[in-house]
């Protein structure tokens, strides 16, 4: 199946759209052995006799040549004979296994990792990224073998502002934070939570193409492409492309020489995944002699956030045009983070804000599949089980979508549930995120329901449109809460099990089918498989999940240059995301794009954020393309601005400079 055939077909496609062009060199300040160590300069055997010699590596590899593509083909096909070998082995070790051989491969070649990654990101997405990086986060301490980004724990206090030099890079586009306090359903896994940032990076180089900022060599290599491209363009070669581009835009003819270096000038994206250890609240994990992170209780109040607040200090004096996204920080602290944070730096937080935005595409979309107008969305009954980060995000942008198409009066009908059952402005000690989605005890008692009522009790009363879970606690959509689904007000009744990892998913695919029935629609934050349903009959599986949307909220706001993220630049990724589907797809009850469409889809989502960005007059531009020329640039125009932004891995020929 793995044939050069089709890899190279596949090649040209993505070449065809991506604009790869041919790779500029890549400036190296090492020779032999320490470029074999070197992952992003390595090449393996696929090293040319010519870069052999140049580089001092002949005599250090066997001497047959294997060029990228021989070697795509053969990291495929051991891949898919471990996948032979390890069948009937329990889930768990077949996942770690997958993760392993492809984690060997990060450690030793950066380009092919990548390459492999982008081009089967459909199946290697469930290894890089939920659920296999959940196992991979429980098991860190003993899997570690590399570092990989930076870590920051409560004993550099003091120190962080010298630290965040020690990273060798001279640039840094993009930040994936966590402190591991709420990872995936999990819970607490204090340093091993950094798992989690770096599977987000490793989908920010699938989905955005962005690339590692991992060290000094890789930025030289950036900027040997962008010389080189640059003089491509002198000599014409882009500069044709780009003169005949600006002829069909008129207002842009005088710029054309500015869009040469546009277009030549491709800046990728360093992005660096950092944790923030203040200790743990895992018992198990303090009791663990070979833990990797500080053996200390968690750090709480004052002492907590002044160790963000050093943090944040230090990343935005190296590198004051950084976006921050905050990952997987347990609700009283992303909630605070984000307040404190978001009017100052550059920052969002993707369980609030990124899932928030997928969730409400989901929903639109739920809407267009009964055959109703959007402007019915008003009308929906949604129960959110879950009151969390990610449920509240939910919920909040879900009313704000309410009285844009009803207007602020509107009254909609969502029901919100925790551990303690539904949530009325009865319950004692309220969270105060949960306090304005309470409701009041004449709604519930209306509906035969009472403070605390049990999810079974609200979904049978309710009768929803959506059962929305966010809950992190597995199969608590049980064969009875889904039979009472069956007794829903919709024609086509919603289920949403999105916590993650998959054993955390409310309930599975299959149960969903089979006891709520074939005519629902199913998303889960994990992936399942489709679901055979018998005669021909297909039930779909929609990955709801904040993948679709974190890579162009990132890009996006990025290459817009604004100094923060509006609601408005989120509200248009999400409204962006939700356009997506064709009628056609969403009757089929497919909410969102395939995982294999992720790069265009991205590329959409960044180029609305752009143009929000644009609207609001928050852009400045990125590097050598202003706010003018962006406010110029039409919406297709745009995402190919941001397409030619996205890095495709390709072996650089290596230049070696002392
Ligand atoms: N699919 C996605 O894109 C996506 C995005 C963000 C979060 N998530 C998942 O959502 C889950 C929750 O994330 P979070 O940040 O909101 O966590 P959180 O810890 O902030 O909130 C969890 C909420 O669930 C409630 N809960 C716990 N047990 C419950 C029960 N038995 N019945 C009803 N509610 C119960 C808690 O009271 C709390 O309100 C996690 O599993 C996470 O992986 C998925
Ligand atoms: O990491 C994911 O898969 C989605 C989300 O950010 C989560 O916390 O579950
Ligand atoms: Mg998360």
């Amino acid at each position: 199946m793995w044939r050069v055939a089709r890899f190279a077909s596949a090649n040209l496609r993505r070449t065809r759209r991506f604009s790869t062009a041919i790779p500029g060199p890549c400036i190296v300040h090492k020779r032999g052995a320490d470029i074999l160590h070197d992952p992003w300069f390595n090449k393996e055997v696929g090293f040319p006799l010519s870069e052999r010699d140049r580089l001092g590596l002949r005599g250090l590899l066997p001497p047959r040549v294997i060029s990228f593509e021989q070697q795509y083909v053969r990291f495929m096909e051991s891949f898919r004979s471990l996948e032979k070998n390890t069948k009937g082995q329990p889930d768990s070790v077949v996942s770690l296994a997958k993760w392993r051989i492809l984690n060997r491969l990060h450690d030793r070649n950066e380009t092919l990792y990548y390459r492999v990654l982008i081009d089967n990101i459909k199946d290697f997405a469930p290894i890089i990224y939920t659920p296999t990086v959940g196992l991979v986060c429980q098991n860190y301490s003993g899997l570690f073998r590399r570092p990989r980004g930076m870590y920051f724990s409560a004993k550099d206090k003091g120190e962080m502002m010298s630290m965040i030099y020690n990273w060798p890079s001279h640039q840094v586009d993009m930040i994936v934070l966590t402190d591991g306090s709420r990872i995936l359903g999990l819970g607490d896994l204090g340093v091993q939570g950094i798992g989690i940032p770096i599977g987000k990076l490793d989908m920010y180089v699938a989905a955005a193409g962005t690339v590692v900022g991992r060290a000094g060599a890789m930025l030289d290599g950036c900027m040997g492409a962008r010389l080189e491209e640059l003089a491509w363009a002198r000599v014409g070669w882009v500069r044709g492309r780009c003169a005949g581009w600006a002829r069909t835009n008129p207002k842009l003819k005088l710029k054309s020489q500015f869009y040469v270096c546009g277009i030549s000038n491709k800046v990728f994206l360093l992005i660096l995944p950092v944790m923030l250890d203040v200790g743990t609240n895992n018992q198990k994990l303090l009791e663990d002699r070979l833990y990797l992170g500080l053996r200390e209780p968690r750090l709480e109040g004052e002492e907590y956030m002044s160790i963000v607040d050093e943090f944040m200090e230090a990343v935005y004096t190296r590198w004051p045009k950084a976006i921050v996204q905050f990952e997987d920080f347990q609700m009283k602290w992303a909630f605070e983070t984000l307040q404190r944070y978001r009017k100052r730096f550059c920052m969002f937080n993707d369980d609030i804000q990124g899932t928030a935005g997928v969730a409400l595409a989901g929903l639109l979309g739920t809407v267009r599949a009964q055959g109703r107008p959007l402007t019915d969305f008003v009308n929906q009954k949604i129960v959110v089980v879950g009151a969390g980060s990610a449920g509240l995000g939910v919920l909040k942008t879900a009313i704000q979508a309410v009285s844009r198409f009803a207007g602020p009066a509107a009254d909609p009908h969502f029901f919100l549930l925790d551990k303690n059952g539904l949530i009325t402005k009865e319950r004692n000690n309220i969270d105060p995120g949960a306090a304005p989605f309470a409701k009041s005890l004449g709604e519930v008692e209306e509906l035969g329901l009472k403070e605390g009522a049990s999810l079974l009790e609200v979904v049978r009363k309710v009768k929803p449109h959506v059962l929305l879970g966010l809950s992190g606690v597995g199969g608590i959509f049980n064969e009875e809460v889904l039979k009472a689904m069956r007794e829903s007000d919709s024609s086509k009744p919603a289920i949403f099990a999105m916590s993650n990892p998959t054993m955390n998913a409310e309930c599975t695919a299959a149960d969903a089918f089979k006891h709520a029935g074939e005519n629902i629609v199913f998303a889960s934050g994990s992936p399942f498989e489709n679901v055979d349903l018998g005669n021909g009959k297909v039930g779909h599986v929609n990955q709801a999940n904040n993948m679709y949307l974190f890579p162009g909220i990132g890009l996006g706001t990025l290459l817009s240059g604004a100094h923060f993220i509006s609601d408005g630049m989120l509200q248009a990724a999400a409204e962006c995301l939700a356009s997506n589907m064709t009628e056609e797809e969403i009757q089929q009850g497919i909410l969102y794009p395939s995982i294999g469409s992720i790069r265009d889809i991205t590329a959409e989502v960044g180029a609305a954020v752009i143009q929000a960005a644009v609207a609001e007059e928050l852009a400045e531009g990125h590097c050598d393309v202003g706010v003018r020329e962006l406010g110029h640039m039409t919406k297709e125009e745009t995402i190919q601005y941001v397409k030619r932004n996205m890095w495709y891995p390709i072996y650089s020929p290596l230049v070696h400079e002392k």
